[in-house]
């Protein structure tokens, strides 16, 4: 009998597996006819290449592979240039790192590390430094660690009447506000020698320290915001989907909790859901953001607010059994004291619910995640899809909301597609999300994506906020996959968040 049973359940995994392929397929389709209609970025500011050389890594592309292909297609632009010097100034980030492998290529010149060996702050950088210090016991490659500009005076004095090179790998897209010293004497006494020596031959590696006049800037994948005309780009190895595919590299760009922040400073959430059919669903919504999030409320009916005694949340009643136009005047009030709203799970479909939502969001011009109920009865003609809001529909909603992807420029707020794949897209951005699994298909598994995003979209901008949300949702999944199976519930779900965080951070 047993044996039965356990091949029925085979069986219903595979049927469920099988839809799910063929459902996939789908999403696939959708996710290419997204990346048409969505115009792909021919430039990329600093921030966005480092998630897309951070979520080549997650793909599996080592970075020191990427660096080491970064040194030779610099090292290719410059071998041709007749010199008698080469000066390579490294910094002790990964800029510097492509900078040690330009000299290792080239042979010879003097390595400039302006800081110390130990100040190198990544293991591609070291192993590169480290393969100098090798070579310069026995080559012609001499390196130097400074600290002030002053300690390079002599190679500024011989580089007034010489045929020079000089390598600026000090910066690049790690760059963080105004130049600081030394660097900032080091560029402007180089840009002087360039009015006195023609024959000085200035290359950045990727991106111009501050406000270097380099003669020739060689950039990775994409042109950079802060390049100047004069860039070329050459490919180093990153694949397009490193700019398609979810990553870590997401999940590294969200702006850090500020230790010494006080109360309130890392994000306030207002949950508003709920119903007399429907009360637990908020409820996982304000546990998954009080995860994260300092400040967690929860506005809802009176048999939401009576069944939680939750310490962790700040209760708002509504009389009645669904949120409906008499409360809109009330929750705008509250919502005031919140960074972001979460709107609609638990809400239960019906006129009432109907007239709360599209009354609320006329007058509310804040941040919202859009969720579950609220999707379902939003009155879509005509209808403006603010940046300010991120909606997280289910295939069924989705179709609901009947996106004209012929307009995808209208589109500015975020969707969350969920699905085998996650498809998170706006009118500027597409991102596929492959973190998750079938045990992800419960129901409140999507209230906890809700809140999660909430918690994250108080600090972090739409776009980011979403494509995190869905990995760490996701990953959280995989992770109680490999633990419990597929018999996870949206508690453990929720539980799993720190440490997905914690892997991360
Ligand atoms: N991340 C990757 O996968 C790859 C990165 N590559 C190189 O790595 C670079 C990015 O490296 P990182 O993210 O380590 O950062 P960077 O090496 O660009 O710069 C960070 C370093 O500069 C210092 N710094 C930042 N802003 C400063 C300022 N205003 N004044 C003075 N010092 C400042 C930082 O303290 C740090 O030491 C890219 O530009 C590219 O050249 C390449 O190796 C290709 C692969
Ligand atoms: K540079």
């Amino acid at each position: 009998m047993l044996k039965h049973y356990i091949c029925l359940i085979y069986i219903i995994i595979n049927i469920v597996e099988e839809f799910s392929i063929k459902f996939c397929g789908e999403i696939m389709e959708l996710f290419n006819i997204l990346k048409e209609k969505i115009k792909e970025k021919e430039v990329v500011t600093p921030k966005e290449m480092a998630i897309i050389d951070d979520n080549a890594e997650f793909l599996g592309i080592p970075k020191i592979l990427l660096m080491e292909n970064a040194g030779k297609v610099v090292y290719e632009e410059i071998k041709d240039i007749e010199a008698e010097e080469y000066v390579i100034f490294c910094g002790t980030g990964n800029n510097g790192g492509d900078g040690f492998v330009v000299a290792r290529h080239l042979g010879k010149g003097e390595v400039v590390l302006i800081g110390k060996e130990g100040e190198i702050k990544t293991y591609e950088a070291r192993e590169n430094f480290k393969i100098l210090k090798n070579l310069a016991e026995f080559g012609n490659i001499k390196i130097r660690e400074i600290r002030i500009a002053e300690e390079v005076e002599d190679i500024f004095e011989r580089l007034k009447d010489k045929k020079a090179v000089v390598v600026d790998a000090m910066i690049g897209t790690g760059v963080k506000g105004e130049l600081r010293e030394p660097f900032k004497t080091i560029v402007n006494k180089i840009n002087e020698l360039k009015k006195i020596n023609k024959d000085l031959f200035v290359v950045s590696v990727d991106v111009e320290t501050g406000n270097l006049e380099s003669d020739l800037t060689i950039t990775f994948y994409k042109r950079k915001t802060i390049n100047k005309e004069n860039a070329i780009v050459k490919e180093i190895g990153i694949p397009k989907e490193a700019e398609y595919v979810v990553g870590w590299g997401d999940l590294k760009a969200l702006r850090k909790r500020d230790s010494r922040s006080h109360k309130g400073q890392n994000g306030k959430v207002l949950i508003i859901g709920g119903s007399r059919d429907f009360f637990g669903a908020p409820i996982l919504a304000g546990l998954a953001a009080s995860k994260i999030a300092d400040l967690v409320g929860i506005l809802s009916v009176d048999d939401v607010v009576d069944k939680l005694n939750n310490p962790e949340f700040i209760m708002y009643r509504v009389e009645g059994d669904y949120l409906s136009s008499k409360h809109v005047d009330y929750a705008l009030d509250v919502a005031k004291k919140y960074d972001v709203v979460v709107l609609g799970n638990g809400f239960g479909v019906n006129d009432e619910t109907k007239a709360f939502v599209n009354e609320f969001l006329l007058k509310y011009d804040k941040k919202a995640v859009i969720d579950a109920d609220a999707i379902k009865v939003i009155d879509y003609n005509n209808f403006k899809f603010s940046e300010n809001y991120v909606f997280t529909p289910h295939r069924k909603e989705f179709e609901y909301m009947n996106i004209d992807l012929n307009n995808i420029e209208e589109i500015k707020s975020t969707i969350v597609l969920k699905g085998k794949y996650d498809i998170i897209f706006n009118a500027n951005n597409v991102k596929i999300n492959k973190t998750g699994n079938a045990g992800l298909t419960k129901g409140g598994t999507g209230d906890v994506l809700a809140g999660l995003i909430g918690a994250l979209f108080a600090v972090n901008d739409a776009f980011i906020s979403a494509c995190c949300g869905a990995f760490i949702n996701g990953y959280a999944g995989d992770l109680l996959l490999k633990e419990k199976g597929y018999c996870f519930t949206p508690l453990d779900l929720i539980e799993k968040i720190p440490n997905v965080l914690k892997i991360f951070e």
